[in-house]
Order: C-alpha cells, then sequence, then structure tokens
C-alpha cells in the first residue's frame, strides 16, 4: 500500500492506507465511502457513452457495501446513467448531476425541484452548441446539465471554454470545469461537497474516491468535518491522471494510479473490513 501524503491529513492520523482501513474497520458500521464515478471507477474513453467500470470495482463495491453504513457514487452523470453502467448495484446510494438527482439503494429517481425549470433552457443551450460549436466538440446533453467535450480535439479547447462560459453569463447558468470538458448547470447550490456534507452528518467515519476538480469539493467536505468533530476520520483519495491530477492529488491523502488500480485496492481492503 503507497504511504499516506500526510500534509493534509489531520494530526493523529494513520501512516499508511492499510493502517487508514484497520481504524476504518474499528467504525465499520458507520462508515461511508463515496465514489466519483469518470476517471474513478471507470477509465476515461474518447466516447462518454463507451466507458465502463474497471475489472473487480464493482464486485469489491459489492462485497462492501453490506459491512459498512454506506456506499455512495457521487457523479456528474445522471443517476440512469449510472443505474445502466453499475450492474444493478445493490445497496448502493446514486447521486447524479453533482447531486441534482439521487436514488437510494435502488429507489425511485428524485430531482431537485429547483432545477426542474431550467430543464428547457439545458436543452435549447445543447441545441444551440451543437450548432455553432466547431466539429470536433461533443455535445454531451444531460436534461440539467451539458457537457461541452474537446477531448478528440484538444487543440478546440480554448474556443469551446470562451463560449460556454460566455453562454452561461448570457443565461445565468453556473460552470464547473473538468477533464477537457466544461459543463454548464442550473444556478442552483448543490455540488459534491453539499452531498457529501449532508450524508456524512451521522457518521464516524468516510472516504471519497475521485479524480477531478468537482472532487475537491467534496474532499473539503471532509475536511471540514473532521476539523469539526476530531473523532471524525475522513480519507481522501485521488486516482491519477495527466489532466487535473497533480491539482486532485495536491488535494487528497493518498493517491492511487488508476481505476484498475482502485479494483485491487478495495479488493485489499475487504479483508481489513470484514
Ligand atoms: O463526476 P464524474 O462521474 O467524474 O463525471 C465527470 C464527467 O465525466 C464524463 O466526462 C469525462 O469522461 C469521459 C468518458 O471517459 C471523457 O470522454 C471526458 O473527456 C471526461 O471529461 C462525462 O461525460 C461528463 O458528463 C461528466 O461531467
Amino acid at each position: 500500500m503507497p504511504p499516506l501524503n500526510l500534509r493534509n491529513q489531520q494530526p493523529g492520523t494513520p501512516l499508511n492506507a492499510d493502517h487508514a482501513w484497520r481504524t476504518t474497520a474499528a467504525h465499520a458500521a458507520g462508515t461511508v465511502l463515496f465514489f466519483d464515478f469518470d476517471g474513478t471507477l471507470a477509465p476515461v474513453d474518447d466516447d462518454p457513452t463507451a466507458v465502463q467500470p474497471a475489472p473487480k470495482v464493482l464486485d469489491a463495491i459489492e462485497a462492501l457495501a453490506p459491512v459498512v453504513r454506506r456506499v455512495a457514487i457521487v457523479s456528474a452523470r445522471p443517476v440512469e446513467f449510472l443505474r445502466d453502467h453499475l450492474g444493478g448495484l445493490h445497496g448502493v446510494d446514486l447521486y447524479g448531476l453533482y447531486g441534482l438527482e439521487h436514488s437510494h439503494s435502488g429507489g425511485a429517481t428524485v430531482t431537485e425541484p429547483a432545477a426542474l425549470p431550467w430543464v428547457p433552457t439545458m436543452a435549447e443551450l445543447a441545441d444551440l452548441a451543437r450548432a455553432e460549436l466547431p466539429a470536433g466538440t461533443l455535445v454531451e446533453f444531460k436534461r440539467l446539465s451539458v457537457a461541452l467535450h474537446w477531448r478528440t480535439a484538444p487543440q478546440l479547447g480554448a474556443t469551446v471554454e470562451t463560449w460556454g462560459r460566455a453562454q452561461a453569463e448570457r443565461l445565468g447558468l453556473r460552470v464547473q470545469a473538468g477533464r477537457m470538458v466544461l459543463e454548464l448547470k442550473p444556478p442552483v447550490d448543490r455540488d459534491k461537497g453539499m452531498v457529501i456534507d449532508e450524508v456524512i452528518r451521522d457518521a464516524d467515519a468516510a472516504w471519497y474516491f475521485g479524480d477531478d476538480v468537482s472532487d475537491i469539493k467534496a474532499f473539503a467536505a471532509l475536511r471540514a468535518r473532521a476539523a469539526a468533530d476530531p473523532r471524525f476520520f475522513g480519507v481522501c483519495v485521488a486516482v491519477a491522471n495527466p489532466e487535473t491530477g497533480q491539482e486532485v492529488a495536491d488535494a487528497a491523502d493518498l493517491t492511487i494510479d488508476s481505476p484498475a488500480a482502485l479494483g485491487d485496492f478495495l479488493t485489499t481492503a475487504l479483508a481489513h473490513l470484514r
């Protein structure tokens, strides 16, 4: 197991991942495990519709779910997408569109009511993006957000970003930068940090695994909880990548090489928690 990055850790916490899992095991019934989806559970692909979780990841999560209090996927993807791509995982909560949607343990998808009036605006924005942005831009319409991708045409990044930020200003939307993507969202107060803050209120421990800048807000929520309650044990884990990897690793306690390595890491964790 790699060493923890102690720069961000609260004093007195364990020195390595094995030790961190053993500490977690003592509070397993009060532990929440959070996972981002793209770049964390699933390796990145040029085509956002073609991604699949890395080997071992789903089996490990399914085995961990009954051992801890909760497992939650916290993603910018819609809940339906997560449901389709997680192979019917049992006992797992899904938070989609940065928490604008959620589904608890296989239940119905609930959408944040304040966001619903923005569906027509987002649909029009997606149409406009397809009409105005240069060929090579990939426009992903997600009902309550529009993601503008340039992974297959990196030279378009600045153009797409300038266009997206101008549209956000014109329409009163919020922007979220990511890995070769700019996302436009309704002006509704909801992000990954807010989701984590709510879910861990009565938890004793939590781990968050993420690869992108939006995940840093989730790390911050764990840090804030640990600062307010020294008995709370939080671990922030980055998944390495060439785009946002350094920024996310700098905010994390520990960095894992890839989604595939996460599968092995969680399989090892199981031995500590069972
Ligand atoms: O919160 P997440 O689950 O990490 O979602 C973040 C974005 O993920 C997807 O885009 C990223 O992955 C794509 C597929 O590997 C890749 O082609 C793209 O370059 C990445 O930015 C997703 O398509 C976006 O909607 C999410 O915002």
